[in-house]
């Protein structure tokens, strides 16, 4: 049996805050801003996870109004999703995911993420692609206001 999950997410850019995005720190004049580290990459996968076992989202699982999640590694977040998954019974087939950014270029580090994210979805790199587009200077994205990225998970039930 097989289950699919979408995410979608967005954080403002600001400065004086580091740039984490798929668990790993790219160098850039701005970083992130959320309650957690603000890694909109781990954020729109855990939710595209939760999304196939049918298990709301993450700020469900973790509320912005808990200061346990103040400052949060997004990667832990996102192995405690992973368990839920798991203890489910599923496994993933693939994860697809496009970050939305006008800038900095994402393309150089790229292959870092995808290690990071199989390494915490027990994957394979190969079942992870991971994607940049800009959106040609259009919208917030555009201006350099902020960052979006979106994910599709399909997981399949353990054999
Ligand atoms: N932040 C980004 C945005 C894009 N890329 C790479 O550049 C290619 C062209 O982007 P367009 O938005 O002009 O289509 C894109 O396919 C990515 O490979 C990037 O590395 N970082
Ligand atoms: C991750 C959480 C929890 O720290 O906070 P943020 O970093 O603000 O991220 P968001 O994607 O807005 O929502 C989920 C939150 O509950």
């Amino acid at each position: 049996m097989f289950r699919i999950g979408q995410g979608f997410d967005v954080h403002q850019l600001t400065e004086d805050r580091p740039l984490i995005l798929g668990g790993i720190t790219i160098p850039y004049e701005k970083g992130l801003l959320g309650h957690s580290d603000a890694d909109v990459l781990l954020h729109t996968i855990s939710d595209a996870c939760l999304g196939a076992i049918g298990e709301g989202d993450i700020g469900r699982h973790f509320p912005d109004t808990d200061p346990n999640f103040k400052d949060a590694d997004s990667a832990e977040l996102m192995k405690h999703v992973w368990k839920l998954v798991k203890e489910k019974g599923y496994e993933l087939v693939n994860a697809d995911c496009t970050i939305i950014a006008q800038k900095p270029k994402m393309a150089p580090y790229i292959g870092q993420m995808r290690t990071r994210i199989a390494e915490l979805l027990e994957a394979d790199v190969e079942q992870i692609n991971v994607k940049a587009t800009t959106t040609e200077k259009l919208g917030f994205t555009g201006r350099g206001e902020g960052i979006a990225a979106q994910a599709v998970v399909l997981l399949k039930k353990r054999s």
